[in-house]
Parts: structure tokens; sequence; C-alpha cells
């Protein structure tokens, strides 16, 4: 039987969230050097990172003229990108003929039988963290976690489908500002049905006593994405920390060798410090970690792969301090979940949050 998700449970999706306007000028990825940078205007952008690209190899002016081009048209693809992905969403949902409609509602029987033992030991009155720790694996002393998710037939049907809508003439957006190859999960019509109900059911109340100090108890909205590597197309993933409270990464698939991820320390650890853990996919095995901590992705040396990325946030925590700039948010309108900030400000929260910096 299908699952409806309840009104109450989706009463998240009825708040209005914001995107901060650091994204229009920050993080902002330069792919050929590897670096992520902030454009403010061009002579700010000279002085800051001149030397720092110079060092990475863009040598000839025109190589720096290529770049001022490249963060140009990105920062213009970030400024339309609301409404684009607003106008594929109403032509997908319009004229896409989807291979398996059921893998778009979630129900129980796509979930790993011990997955769904380990939501309901959470749920119950008892449930505790020390219950939990011995239900899932604890990858590293970084709070990272691997658990299994998916039955490996719905991770193929996934994967199908997601194939086949690549193959179609659909209009297609890039999951986030690093990958390039992918699918955005809510342009697809994924959200309502399918990673609200996810994250409402099964992923809040595991999150609740893994990263309560992050904002795991009050998770309200998400973006959700799969990346695809393959030989032709995206290898890797350069280190980064994700735009989320909590993330979760489910492998999908397909065959592939490599490509494992790789964690360091939280952001606020300076790069010269950082100890890397490596940690391999497993088909249908999912792993949560915090958004803040650094990781990456190796190159997969043959095959393909794909991964459900869920970044998970918690407006009482972002609200507060922007994850992406470290600063008090500069609330932009846009639609839906939007990159998960809200006007109010949780009296309890800013504790929270310093937790969450220095750990
Ligand atoms: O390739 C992966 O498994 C990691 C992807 C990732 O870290 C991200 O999209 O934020
Ligand atoms: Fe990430």
């Amino acid at each position: 039987m299908a699952e409806t998700p309840n009104p109450e449970a989706c009463a998240s999706q009825r708040k209005t969230f914001y995107v901060c306007a650091c994204f229009y000028r920050e993080n902002i990825f330069l792919e050929d050097y590897r670096v992520h940078v902030r454009y403010l205007h061009e002579q700010q952008f000279r002085r800051d990172y001149e030397m720092v690209l110079k060092n990475r190899g863009c040598q000839s002016s025109d190589q720096f003229k290529s770049v001022l081009e490249k963060i140009e048209k990105e920062v213009q693809r970030r400024q339309l990108l609301t409404q684009e992905s607003m106008e594929r969403k109403a032509i997908i949902a319009k004229c896409y003929k989807p291979l398996h409609p059921e893998v778009y509602v979630l129900h129980d029987s796509f979930l790993a039988p011990e997955f769904l033992e380990t939501v309901k030991s959470c749920t119950s009155p008892e449930a505790d963290l020390e219950d939990l720790l011995r239900r899932i694996q604890s990858v590293s002393e970084k709070r990272i976690y691997r658990l299994p998710v998916f039955v490996s037939e719905y991770c193929n049907k996934l994967v199908e489908e997601l194939e086949n809508f690549e193959r179609s003439e659909m209009p297609k957006g890039r999951p986030n500002t690093m990958n390039n190859y992918g699918v955005l999960l809510n342009e697809l019509g994924f959200d309502e049905t399918f990673v609200t109900p996810l994250r409402e059911r099964f992923l809040q109340p595991l999150t609740s006593l893994l990263y309560p100090d992050c904002g795991g108890g009050c998770l309200d909205s998400h973006k959700a994405f799969v990346v695809k590597y393959s030989m032709q197309e995206d290898l890797d993933l350069s280190c980064h920390y994700d735009n989320a409270e909590v993330t979760l990464n489910v492998c999908l698939g397909k065959d592939f060798t490599d490509g494992s991820l790789y964690f360091s320390d939280m952001k606020q650890v300076p790069d010269n410090q950082r100890r890397y853990t490596e940690v391999k996919h497993v088909v249908t095995q999912g792993l949560l970690h915090r958004g803040q901590q650094t990781h990456g992705a190796l190159p997969i040396s043959s095959g393909e792969r794909w991964n459900l990325i869920i970044w998970m946030r918690s407006a009482a925590v972002r609200n507060q301090i922007c994850p992406m700039c470290d600063r008090e948010p500069e609330l932009v309108q846009t639609v839906g979940f939007g990159d998960g900030f809200t006007q109010e400000k949780a009296a309890n929260s800013p504790k929270m949050v310093e937790v969450c910096a220095i750990t």
C-alpha cells in the first residue's frame, strides 16, 4: 500500500524558506584550480585570489580573464536558478513519463528491514543513543555512521528511473555547485511523496539521537539530489563541506571500483592540520555525517557510481549563522525549501550553534 504523507508531517512544507544572499557571491568553485572563492567585485577578487590562483597554475592574463568569465557565468546561473528550476519542474510534471512511477512514493518495502528495526527502536520511549550505536556502525570518531537504508531492488529501480530521465528530452539542472552530473530530485517530483516523509518519519528519529547539537532533532527542510560519476563524466569530487546540518549519502549502484569518500575534520580546522579517513561506498548502505565535516570523493577507476544525497537542514540552527558564510544570514526570498532559512530566531538555538561550530 502506498504511504501518503500525513498533513501534520508535512507542516514544514508550509513554512516560508529563504536563501542567504551569500549564495550569490561566495563559495564559487573554480574546478580548474580546485578552489572555492568569494566574488564581490574584480578589485577584491584580484586582491584576495591573484596569488592563490598563480600558485595553482593560473599564470597568464588570458587564464585569469577566463576565470573571471567563469565566475560571471556561475553568478548569473545562480541568479536565474530558482526561476529556471521552477520552469523545469513544471515541464517535467507535464511532459515526463516515468518508467517506474512507483519509485516516487515512499513505501516501507523499499527500506532495508534492519533500517526499519533501527528506526522503530529509536521511536520507542526508552530510545537512547547507546542502544542506537549498537545497531549502526560507527565508521570513525568523527561521528560518521554507516547503516543499511534501501533494499537492492529499490536501488536498481531508482537508478533505472533516473537513467530513463537522463535519456529523455526533459530539461535538466545540475545537482549542486560542484557535481556536474546527476539529478535534482525535487524537479522530478520526489520531494513531497518520498524525501520529506523519509526525512521526517525515518531519518529524524536517528539524527535526533546522533546529532542533537547540530539540529538533528529539528530538521525541517532538505535538498535532495543524486550524483553520478562515470569514466566519461565526473570521476571525483573535491574536498568541501555541505550546505547542510546533517547529510545522508546512500550508494545506489551501479558497478564501480574505487570512488570512496574521504572525511577530514570539521571545517574550522585549518587545511594543513586535517587528517583524513577513507570510507568505502557499499550499494544499498548509507552514511550519515555532519554537513560541516569536510569531505570529498576519490576518483572511480571503472564503472558508474550513483549516490543519493540528502542535505538536511535545521532552520533553528542556520537562522543563527549561515553555514556557508559563517555570518548572520541575509535572507533572500525564494520558493520551496530555499536553503532552509526562515525568519524565526529560536530562543534556545545560539547555544546549539556554538557547540556545533567548535566540535
Ligand atoms: O560522491 C559522493 O558520494 C559525495 C557527494 C557529496 O559529498 C555531496 O554531493 O555533497
Ligand atoms: Fe558533500
